[in-house]
């Protein structure tokens, strides 16, 4: 087992929103070079939780540090190193509407690195749109031109424009057809093997939690109840990983990662 410290260590996470305790002492780590994917039910605060880690959201209580980084400091340096070490995929993509996915994947060039000529930082944002799996024609056009795979693909372009050590991705397969979505599952692994990636997955796809996935974290209760290899986590106790897991699309799900395990 490694004993390399967490990437990112959450403990004793505690989110409210007036009456409702949406995290209750939640404990988590992510572990460098691993994908881990995040699970739970409908509001059970997977997004909150990114949000937290991320600094997007201050918690009521705990500690989160993120490569040893304290994740709720406002210092500017500890934001600078946590935004230039993180990308972010956004469920919606969060691209801006009005510029062409070149640009888009140039706003964090500009605001980190604002010493470089224009030409270079378009030959970056470039390279990342051609990362992405995007044409590089896709370059010129604006976000509506694009289709929802595609969209994925130019917010990934940008999440990806300061070669963070670290992505967080917020359903990203969801929208997009079963082939779309395998070919995006597969796009996160190669890259994850290419640039040394640890990834943060919030998922509701049964189909890339076996297919990428090294380890899962299941949310419910209000914490992280269980964390682990799958096959360790679909055989555990607990009403919700049952339903899901065990359910019609989970053994479907696992029928496939399994036939996908033995063919060449
Ligand atoms: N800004 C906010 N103000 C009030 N309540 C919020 C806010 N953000 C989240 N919540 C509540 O916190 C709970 C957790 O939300 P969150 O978006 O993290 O759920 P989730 O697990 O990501 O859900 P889903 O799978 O449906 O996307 C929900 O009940 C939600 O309504």
């Amino acid at each position: 087992m490694s004993t390399d410290p967490p990437i990112v260590a959450v403990r004793g996470l505690v989110n409210r929103f007036g009456s409702q305790v949406v995290h209750d002492g939640l404990d988590l780590d992510v572990r460098e070079g691993e994908i881990l994917g995040v699970v739970g039910g409908s509001g059970s605060g997977k997004s909150v939780l990114m949000r937290s880690i991320i600094g997007l959201r201050t918690p009521d209580e705990g500690r989160i540090e993120v490569l040893g980084v304290d994740a709720r400091s406002t210092a500017r340096a500890d934001r600078q190193q946590i935004e230039r070490n993180t990308g972010v995929l956004f469920q919606d993509g969060a691209l801006f509407s009005s510029l062409t996915v070149g640009e888009n994947v140039e706003v964090p060039l500009k605001e980190h690195h604002s010493g470089l000529p224009d030409g270079l930082r378009r030959e970056l944002a470039l390279l990342k749109v051609k990362l992405a799996g995007l044409p590089a024609d896709a370059i010129d056009k604006l976000p509506s031109q694009l289709s929802g795979g595609m969209r994925k693909r130019a917010g990934l372009a940008r999440a990806l424009a300061l070669d963070p050590p670290l992505l967080f991705l917020d359903e990203p397969t969801a929208g997009l057809d079963p082939i779309g979505a395998a070919a995006f599952d597969s796009l996160i692994l190669t890259l994850r093997q290419a640039l040394g990636l640890t990834v943060f997955i919030i998922t509701h796809d049964l189909d890339t939690l076996y297919a990428i996935c090294d380890r899962i974290a299941v949310i419910a209760d209000r914490r992280v109840v269980a964390a682990g290899p799958i096959d360790e986590i679909e055989r555990l106790d607990h009403p919700w990983v049952q339903d899901y897991f065990n359910g019609p699309r989970g053994r479907a799900a696992r029928e496939a990662g399994e036939r996908a395990a033995v063919e060449p």
